[in-house]
């Protein structure tokens, strides 16, 4: 019932981590792959190892999550070497999550990308809130168009891009007649909206370390921004850029809705932080009975048909 498909290979469900959340290590990703998500994809990786923020950079709230990691992963090679091991192994879709420190890292790791044997998906970060002074790529439109118009010059493997949330609907529109431009396998929206701020009141004080406890919001405040995002882009884009929906998901109903909003893929974050890897099945089991109470038996029924009241 769930079954579903993307870029032709055909998946158990449409469900799937967030980048950044489980996903750090071999063991966190092999963990995914075990598990009943439909799919997974990396940590955003950069060229080099990065540390990160000092912890504590992240912290759970009642509705959800703030972090400020700042990038923290093992290195570009450590996570292309995972997705061509399972390659090796038959994997049939993986993705790859990739950002660089620099316009020039940017286009260094796309060309080691094209470069290598790799099948799969790349997911080409372009929202990262929480490296201090590294302004989100997406925020800047002249940036991304130069950027894309580069990377499209010479890769030819499948690419997504992950976006920051927009809250403007002349925003929707600049950065859909960007996309439109070049050709991309899907658009993932949203990141965590970014540099919100979370209080401890009994110590007064912030709660995660880094930027002065500012950091990117996640969870069930940020539904109804990823909800508008998905939807706007998908009546914005061409039909053949597909859309993952990623933000605000803590049952199956969440996964409806965003799927209603135009989500082909679903990504979860602060509730497989919270949840583990079991979360998958209880999402596909939410999500089933949600279907099965409408009627519906392929997601394909009511994707993209969320009405208006006209
Ligand atoms: O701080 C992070 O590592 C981080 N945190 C986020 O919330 N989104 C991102 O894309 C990244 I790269």
């Amino acid at each position: 019932m769930l079954k579903t498909t993307f870029l032709g290979i055909e998946l158990e469900n449409c469900l799937m981590n967030a980048s950044g959340v489980h996903c750090m290590s071999v063991q966190e990703l092999n963990e995914l792959a075990g598990s009943a998500a439909g799919a997974f994809v990396t940590k955003t990786a950069t060229r080099d190892y990065r540390a990160g923020n000092p912890e504590p950079r992240y912290y759970d709230t009642k509705l959800g999550s703030i972090n400020s990691m700042g990038l923290p992963n093992n290195g570009f090679d450590y996570y292309l070497d995972y997705v061509l091991e399972r390659q090796k192994q038959g994997a049939k879709l993986q993705f790859l999550s990739v950002t660089g420190m620099s316009y020039e890292e940017n286009i260094g790791l796309l060309k080691k990308i094209q470069e290598s044997d790799y099948e799969g998906v790349t997911e080409f970060n372009l929202s990262c809130p929480n490296v201090p002074g590294k302004p989100q790529i997406a925020y800047d439109f002249d940036l991304t168009e130069k950027l894309l118009a580069e990377v499209f010059s010479f890769f030819t493997k499948p690419l997504g891009v992950k976006l920051p949330p927009y809250f403007d609907i002349a925003h929707f529109d600049a950065m859909a007649e960007i996309l439109n431009k070049f050709p991309l396998t899907y658009v993932n929206s949203v990141n965590s909206i970014g540099n919100g701020l979370c209080i401890d009141l009994d110590k007064e004080e912030v709660v995660i370390k880094p930027k002065g406890g500012f950091g990117g919001i996640g969870g069930e405040y940020i539904k109804p921004t990823a909800l508008a995002n998905v939807r706007a882009f998908r009546q914005r884009l061409n039909k053949d850029i597909k859309i993952i929906g990623t933000g605000g998901v803590t049952n199956g109903r969440d996964v409806f809705e965003h799927i209603l909003c135009g989500a082909d893929l679903v990504q979860v974050g602060t509730i497989l932080h919270q949840e583990g890897v079991g979360v998958f099945e209880r999402l596909s089991a939410e999500l089933e009975e949600v279907m099965r109470g409408k009627g519906y038996s392929s997601i394909e029924d009511f994707k993209g048909k969320l009405k208006t009241l006209d």
